[in-house]
């Protein structure tokens, strides 16, 4: 009687315990769903959806040159012979060489507007694609030969140019990049961290990839302050990114620094400088670009077309002062260490 009375007591202390681990197991469930979410919302881009954005970029390009050909059919005094677009045949003593100068980064700090305006050096050759990004993630699954195909012909004196910006903000990228070229020269353009990253914040809330304010987007929602692990916003951490490339083996003489501030009024002036560093002759000059008062920028003219940059969605502001004066604080030391490294000084905020 004894034993019948014990066991479902001992039975009830079991199902006690199931219900225990139940619950518990269902918590942690939760918590990783949560996780999961939290982890959308910072919304870590994936490599794709930057490659994405440049197709859409390569295809409004084309779309450009399209309309642009079309306006020109319907200017009847213009003299045609200028406005012809005629994509030249590869020269027969040129061939494809790997690129010697590589822009990489800062995202949304001009990029690829620099490497169109750059293309209008006959001196430097640009690679079809807008982003090849071979040491990112080509690098383990295609060889020296696939990269060879995506270069532009040249001779051997050309300069030929390579662009990704998700080089700057990656780990693995400087030693891979230093053992394959020591000898390459680098080419990063920068503006403020916090103008980047509402930049970058503004791109992915017009593609719809995320739905969340600035404030959402990159603090901690139960401390209230910046997620310094936050992709998006570790990428601004100019200093840390810069050192990896130093201590991969580059030297300082080897990295020249655009202001992109500067770039997006006065684009010429910090071509010339990029143009010297490459010890190439002055080429671009004012004549190659213009000012479209309808965009707020600088577009170029380049084989009798005027061809502008397609995203321009420019001159967004957020008026979130407080997260601003969060990003502000958070960027300070990091920017100091980087006008050390540099030797240079940039007014941001
Ligand atoms: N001439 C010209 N035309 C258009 N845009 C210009 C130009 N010069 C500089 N910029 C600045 O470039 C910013 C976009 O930077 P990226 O090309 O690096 O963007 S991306 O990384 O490819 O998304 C872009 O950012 P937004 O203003 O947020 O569009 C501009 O600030």
């Amino acid at each position: 009687m004894k034993k019948y009375q014990i066991m479902p007591y001992k039975m009830a202390g079991k199902v006690r315990l199931y219900i225990l681990m139940a619950v518990v197991f269902g918590l942690t469930l939760f918590d990783l769903f949560m996780m999961r979410e939290e982890a959308k919302a910072c919304d870590m881009p994936r490599f794709e959806d930057f490659e994405d954005e440049h197709l859409a970029y390569k295809r409004d390009i084309k779309l450009l040159k399209n309309n642009s050909l079309h306006e020109q059919e319907d200017l009847g005094e213009v003299d045609s012979s200028e406005r012809i677009f005629i994509m030249p045949d590869p020269p027969s003593d040129k061939t494809p060489h790997l690129s010697n100068v590589v822009i990489i980064g800062a995202t949304n700090c001009g990029t690829l507007t620099l490497r169109q305006f750059l293309g209008l050096n006959h001196h430097i050759q640009i690679t079809e694609q807008p982003t090849v990004c071979y040491f990112k993630k080509n690098f383990q699954q295609n060889g020296d030969e696939w990269y060879l195909e995506q270069m532009p012909y040249s001779s051997a004196e050309d300069i030929v140019l390579e662009s990704c910006p998700y080089y700057f903000s990656s780990k693995e990228v400087p030693e891979t990049m230093y053992k394959f070229n020591p000898n390459l020269k680098l080419l990063l353009i920068v503006c403020d961290p916090i103008q980047r990253l509402f930049s970058r914040y503004t791109d992915m809330k017009l593609n719809q990839r995320i739905n969340v304010t600035l404030a959402q987007f990159i603090l901690n929602k139960h401390t209230n302050q910046v997620q310094p692990y936050h992709f998006e916003v570790r990428y601004g951490l100019y200093a840390e990114h810069l050192k990896k490339f130093l201590n991969a083996g580059y030297n300082l003489s080897q990295v020249h620094v655009i202001d992109g501030d500067k770039f997006k009024v006065d684009p010429v002036s910090e071509l010339k400088r990029v143009e010297d560093f490459l010890h190439i002759e002055n080429v671009i000059n004012n004549s190659m670009v213009y000012y479209d008062d309808i965009k707020g920028y600088f577009c170029m003219l380049k084989w009798g077309l005027e061809v502008c940059m397609p995203k321009g969605k420019g001159k967004l502001k957020s008026n979130d002062k407080e997260t601003l004066s969060k990003l502000s604080e958070f960027y300070k030391m990091s920017n100091e260490q980087f006008f050390e490294l540099i030797g240079q000084r940039f007014p941001w905020k």
